[in-house]
């Protein structure tokens, strides 16, 4: 079957999906890394390819930016692909100086203001959690391949801007122990959990909240290779 918002037939998607939020970051993969990848998805230009990395069939799409965009393409992935596990590959904002650009973070907890977990299942509670076997496989696979990655907890935000009249990343990581921003994790990882699926996230430094050091877009979606790299080997 097809959505309103992807026109892959069932057993074009992989099990396996690697998701950033960028649908340039996705065609970048797919054309670098993937061979012979087939693209399922244009819809909204929110582009879904299928390959194979050495040996192993692996799709990419795009999720959009925000909770609402990844809740609805992620769901729809679980829910009518049949895909099991998706690993987000995002960009994030540094809260703290011991952060640098291109730093890669592989995300343990995700905290947030959101609604979206009450919302859609009544689920209460701020922070979502990746699933523990899927993280621990990224994380074993950055020691063999010998990538440093730094484990915590994200911010996983509703919005991009704010007004100075109200907290800031200080108070996000003095008070949540939060090291980096995002917009997509919380809703991801409880998709993953209300349909019995599994999801991780890895984001790549892309700007600094503390320094306002930042990589340009073209770099954002082209120049991730060691956190695509770490993603792919992890799935097989
Ligand atoms: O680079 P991606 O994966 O889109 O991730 C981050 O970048 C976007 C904001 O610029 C948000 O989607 C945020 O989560
Ligand atoms: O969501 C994001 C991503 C990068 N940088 C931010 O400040 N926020």
């Amino acid at each position: 079957m097809t959505t309103p918002h992807n026109t892959a037939k069932f057993g074009e998607i992989a099990k396996t999906v690697l998701m950033p939020g960028d649908p340039l970051r996705a065609k970048y993969i797919a054309e670098t890394y993937l061979e012979n990848p087939v693209q399922f998805n244009n819809i909204r230009n929110m582009f879904g390819y299928t390959g194979t990395y050495k040996g192993k069939q692996i799709s990419v799409m795009g999720s959009g930016m925000g909770m609402a965009s990844i809740g609805i393409y992620s769901y729809e992935l679980y829910k009518f692909y049949d895909v099991e596990n998706i690993i987000r590959i995002g960009s994030a904002g540094a809260y703290t100086e011991e952060l640098n650009l291109h730093d890669i973070v592989l995300v343990d907890s995700a905290w947030s203001q959101s609604t979206f977990a009450k919302t859609q299942a009544g689920v209460e509670g701020d922070i979502q959690y990746p699933n523990e076997l899927l993280t621990n496989k990224i994380e074993d696979t950055a020691k063999q391949i010998n990538i440093p990655i730094i484990k915590g907890r994200i911010h996983s935000s509703d919005v991009f801007y704010y007004e100075s009249s109200v907290p800031n990343y200080v108070d996000f990581y003095n008070d949540h122990k939060c090291i980096c921003t995002e917009m997509e994790s919380y809703a991801l990882f409880h998709n993953a959990k209300v349909l019995g699926k599994k999801a991780a996230c890895l984001v790549t430094i892309g700007d600094s909240l503390v320094t306002h050091e930042e990589l340009s877009a073209e770099a954002r979606e082209t120049s991730f290779d060691k956190m695509m790299n770490l993603a792919l080997e992890a799935c097989l």
